[in-house]
C-alpha cells in the first residue's frame, strides 16, 4: 500500500536533486512538487523558512511560470465559478476601468487647447466651450456609474470567492489527521497555505490575491494608453530614450540581488536561526500577554527572564541589519541616489516639448500627466509583480494542501469495511513500535498483547512508559512505524478512520476544554443526538455531574470558560472569555466524561478507552464512575458488550479488570490478571504493594 502523503517526503530530494542536476524544471508537475522546489536556498541544503520571499532568480521565475500554467488558471476559475457571469463583467470592468485616465487626460487636454485658442484668437466660442465642458461632465458621470457599478459587482464576486477559500481551509483543517499536521514539511505546506487563505481573505499581511494578476493586466494596459498618448505628443526619439531610462530605474532595484535586498527586510527571517528567534521572541510574548500563563510569571518572578529572553532574540532577528557590510550599505544607498537621478531627468523632455513652438498647452498639461501616470503605475506594476511572484508560490502551497490526502487514510481499493463482532472489539498487538517525529527514542517498542471481544483491560506504568501512546494508536489517532495491529481480525490500517471511529468512546488525557455551553460540551459526544436534551441530561447523570449543572448560573446553557482559548477582542464587541464561567480540573474531568457516555451509549460503540479519567475525583467518585463504566460494557443480562481500557495509576481500580498490561520503557513488560501478576512478583507486584 502506497500512501501518495509518504511518497512527498523523498520528492524534497528527487525535486531538489533534478535542479541541482541542471535539468529542467519543467519536469516538476505537481502543486507540490512546485512550491518544494521553490523553497530550496541556493547553495544550501535547508529549506527557505515557511513564509519566506522567494527570491528573484531564474529558476524560480521558471517555477512560477509552471505554477501559473498548471496551478493557478485552475484556482482561479474554481474561485469564480460561483458568479460566472458577474466574473466576466468584473474583468471587463476593471479594463475599461484603466483605460480611463488616458482618456480623462485627452478630455482635458482638448478643453485646456480650445480654452488656448480662444484667448490667443481673442473670440470666444461660447457654445463649443460648453459642449466640451459639458461632455468632460457627462463623462464624468459615467465614468463614477461605472465605478460604482465595478465595487459593488467585485464585491459581491470577491466575496464568494473569499468564503469559498475560508471553507476550504476549514474543511482541510478538519479533514487532516493528527499524523499529517505532526510531519514538519506538511506543516509548512498548510502554514504556507494559511497565508496565503488569510491575505486573500483580507486579514493578513498584504494583499496577495489571484486579483493581482488582473492589476498588472489593468496596470499594464493602463501604462500603455499613456505611452500611446506621449508618443502622440513626442517630437522626437531623444524624448522616448529619456522616458525608457526614467522607467528602467523604477525596476532596477527590483531586479537587484535578493543577497542585497534582504538585508533591508528586518522583519521578514530568513535563516533557520532567525526564525528560531523569531518563534522565541513570540512564545516570550505570548507569555507576557496570556491570562493563562499571568499567575505562574507573578508567583515565579518570571517578568525578568521574559524580558531579557524577548529582547535577545529580537536581537537576533535584527541582527542581519547589524552586521550589513558597510559596502552593501553603500551600494543599496548608491542604487536608490541613482534612481531618483534617472527619475529627475523625466523632466527633460517636458523642458524639449516646452521649447517647441508647436507644443499647445493641452499636449503640455497631456504629456505632464502621463509621464507621471506612467512612472507611478510601473512603481505599482513593479510592486504588484513581485508580490504576485510571491503569492504564486503560496498559491501552489494552496493548491497542494488542497490535494492533501490524510496520512492515516488507507487507500480506496485497500480499505476493508469495519464489521462488529459479538460482545465488542477485539485486538491484536503484535511487536508495535512507534517513535514520535523528531525524536530519538521510540515511545512504544515491541508492544504485543491480545485482548477478546468484551475484556476490560487496565494499562498501568510508570510515567512516560508509553500508555497514552499505546492509547492514541489502538484509537487510531496516532499511527505506528512497526508491527501488527488486527482489529477484528482486520489490519486497523485498513480501516477508514472516520468508520472506525464511529464505534469507539474515549476520554483523552488532554481532553477538549471547549469555550461553548456545558450543553454543547457534552452533546459534541455524539452530534446527532445533540438536540436531545433527555440524552444530554442522562449523560450528565452517568457521569454524576448533575450537581455541576445546578450550580452553573445558566444549568446546561452557561458558557464553560476554556484557558485554551484565547479571544479575539473586535471593536464594540464584549471579549468571548469574559462570558465563560470558570470549572475546577474534576468537573471539567466530569464534563470529559459526560461527553464520552454519551456517545457511549450509542448502539454501535463497542470500544470505551478512557485515559486517566477520574485523576482529578475523589474515591468514591471514582469508584463511582467505574461502575458506571462497566454497566455500560454490559448487556443488561449481563453479558459482554463492550470492549473496554482504560488507563490508570490506581492500582485498587486497576485489578478490577479481567487483563493488566504492566508497561515499562515502552513495551508491555508483564500482562495478565491481578491475581497473575502479583504472583509472578514482577514489577507490577512491587507497584501494588507501593500503592496499598
Ligand atoms: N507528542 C509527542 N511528541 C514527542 N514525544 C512524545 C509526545 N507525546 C509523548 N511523547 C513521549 O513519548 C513517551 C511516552 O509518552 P506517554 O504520554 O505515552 O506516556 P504515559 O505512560 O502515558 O505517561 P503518563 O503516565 O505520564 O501519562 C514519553 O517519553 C513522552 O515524552
Amino acid at each position: 500500500m502506497m500512501n501518495p502523503l509518504h511518497s512527498y517526503l523523498p520528492l524534497l530530494l528527487s525535486s531538489s536533486s533534478i535542479l541541482q542536476q541542471g535539468k529542467c524544471e519543467d519536469r516538476l508537475d505537481s502543486a507540490y512538487d512546485i512550491w518544494l522546489a521553490s523553497r530550496a536556498m541556493p547553495g544550501s541544503k535547508d529549506l527557505l523558512i515557511p513564509g519566506a520571499v522567494r527570491p528573484l532568480t531564474i529558476r524560480n521565475a521558471r517555477l512560477a511560470y509552471r505554477s501559473i500554467q498548471n496551478n493557478t488558471f485552475g484556482l482561479l476559475k474554481r474561485l469564480y465559478s460561483g458568479h460566472p457571469n458577474r466574473t466576466v463583467c468584473m474583468l471587463a470592468a476593471q479594463l475599461a476601468r484603466s483605460l480611463i485616465p488616458a482618456f480623462r487626460g485627452y478630455s482635458q487636454a482638448l478643453i485646456i487647447d480650445e480654452i488656448q485658442l480662444q484667448f490667443s484668437s481673442e473670440s470666444f466660442n461660447w457654445p463649443r466651450l460648453l459642449r466640451l465642458t459639458g461632455s468632460e461632465l457627462v463623462r464624468r458621470y459615467l465614468e463614477s456609474i461605472l465605478d460604482s457599478y465595478a465595487i459593488h459587482n467585485e464585491g459581491i464576486v470577491m466575496d464568494h470567492a473569499k468564503f469559498l477559500v475560508e471553507y476550504q481551509q476549514l474543511q482541510q483543517r478538519v479533514r487532516l489527521d493528527c499524523p499529517t499536521f505532526t510531519d514538519p514539511l506538511m506543516r509548512d505546506l498548510l502554514h504556507e497555505s494559511d497565508l496565503f487563505a488569510r491575505s486573500f481573505s483580507g486579514g493578513g499581511f498584504g494583499s496577495l490575491s489571484p486579483m493581482d494578476f488582473l492589476q498588472i493586466l489593468s496596470l499594464t494596459i493602463e501604462i500603455v494608453s499613456h505611452l500611446f498618448l506621449i508618443l502622440s505628443v513626442t517630437r522626437s526619439y531623444t524624448h522616448i530614450y529619456v522616458l525608457l531610462l526614467s522607467l528602467c530605474s523604477t525596476f532596477f532595484p527590483l531586479v537587484l540581488p535578493q543577497s542585497i535586498l534582504s538585508q533591508t527586510h528586518i522583519d521578514s527571517p530568513f535563516t533557520p536561526r532567525e526564525a528560531h528567534a523569531a518563534n522565541r521572541r513570540e512564545r516570550m510574548r505570548n507569555m507576557a500577554f496570556s491570562d493563562i500563563y499571568r499567575p505562574e510569571v507573578q508567583l515565579f518572578g518570571l517578568q525578568e527572564w521574559i524580558l531579557s529572553n524577548w529582547a535577545s532574540a529580537w536581537k537576533t532577528v535584527h541582527e542581519s541589519e547589524v552586521t550589513q557590510q558597510p559596502w552593501q550599505l553603500s551600494f543599496t544607498t548608491g542604487i536608490i541616489t541613482l534612481s531618483d537621478f534617472f527619475r529627475a531627468i523625466q523632466n527633460v523632455p517636458f523642458l524639449l516639448l516646452l521649447q517647441s513652438s508647436s507644443a499647445t498647452l493641452g499636449s503640455l498639461s497631456l504629456y505632464r500627466s502621463s509621464i507621471h501616470s506612467v512612472i507611478y503605475n510601473s512603481r505599482s506594476l513593479a510592486t504588484t509583480t513581485r508580490m504576485a511572484f510571491q503569492s504564486v508560490f503560496l498559491m501552489a502551497a494552496w493548491c497542494a494542501s488542497t490535494e492533501l490526502k490524510p496520512k492515516l487514510q488507507p487507500e480506496h481499493q485497500d480499505k476493508v469495511r469495519y464489521k462488529s463482532v459479538l460482545g465488542g472489539i477485539s485486538i491484536q498487538a503484535r511487536e508495535l513500535s512507534y517513535t514520535y517525529p523528531g525524536c530519538r527514542e521510540p515511545a512504544l517498542k515491541d508492544v504485543s498483547f491480545t485482548l477478546h471481544a468484551g475484556e476490560t483491560l487496565a494499562i498501568v506504568g510508570y510515567n512516560g512508559s508509553g500508555k497514552s501512546t499505546l492509547a492514541k494508536v489502538l484509537l487510531r489517532i496516532d499511527d505506528f512505524d512497526k508491527g501488527e495491529l488486527m482489529v477484528n481480525g482486520h489490519d486497523l490500517r485498513l480501516y477508514d478512520p472516520s468508520e472506525y471511529h464511529q464505534h469507539l468512546s474515549a476520554v483523552l488525557q488532554g481532553f477538549s476544554r471547549f469555550n461553548s455551553t456545558l450543553r454543547e460540551n457534552v452533546g459534541v459526544g455524539s452530534v446527532v443526538n445533540m438536540d436531545s436534551k433527555d440524552i444530554i441530561e442522562n449523560a450528565v447523570n452517568l457521569a454524576r455531574a448533575d450537581g455541576i449543572v445546578k450550580t452553573l448560573p445558566q444549568g446546561l446553557q452557561t458558557i464553560l470558560e476554556s484557558p485554551a482559548f484565547e479571544p479575539v477582542s473586535y471593536v464594540g464587541c464584549v471579549p468571548a472569555a469574559s462570558q465563560g464561567h470558570g470549572l475546577s480540573m474534576g468537573e471539567w474531568q466530569r464534563i470529559a466524561i459526560a461527553r464520552a457516555f454519551m456517545r457511549a451509549t450509542n448502539p454501535g460503540i463497542d470500544l470505551l478507552v478512557f485515559d486517566e479519567p477520574t485523576s482529578s475525583l475523589d474515591a468514591k467518585a471514582q469508584s463511582e464512575i467505574f461502575d458506571t463504566i462497566h454497566k455500560l460494557s454490559r448487556y443488561p443480562d449481563g453479558n459482554r458488550r463492550r470492549t473496554v481500557i482504560f488507563i490508570t495509576h490506581q492500582l485498587s481500580i486497576a485489578r478490577r479488570a479481567d487483563r493488566i498490561a504492566m508497561m515499562e520503557s515502552g513495551t508491555i513488560s508483564e500482562f495478565g490478571s491481578h491475581d497473575q501478576l502479583l504472583a509472578q512478583n514482577g514489577s507490577y507486584a512491587t507497584l501494588y504493594k507501593q500503592s496499598i
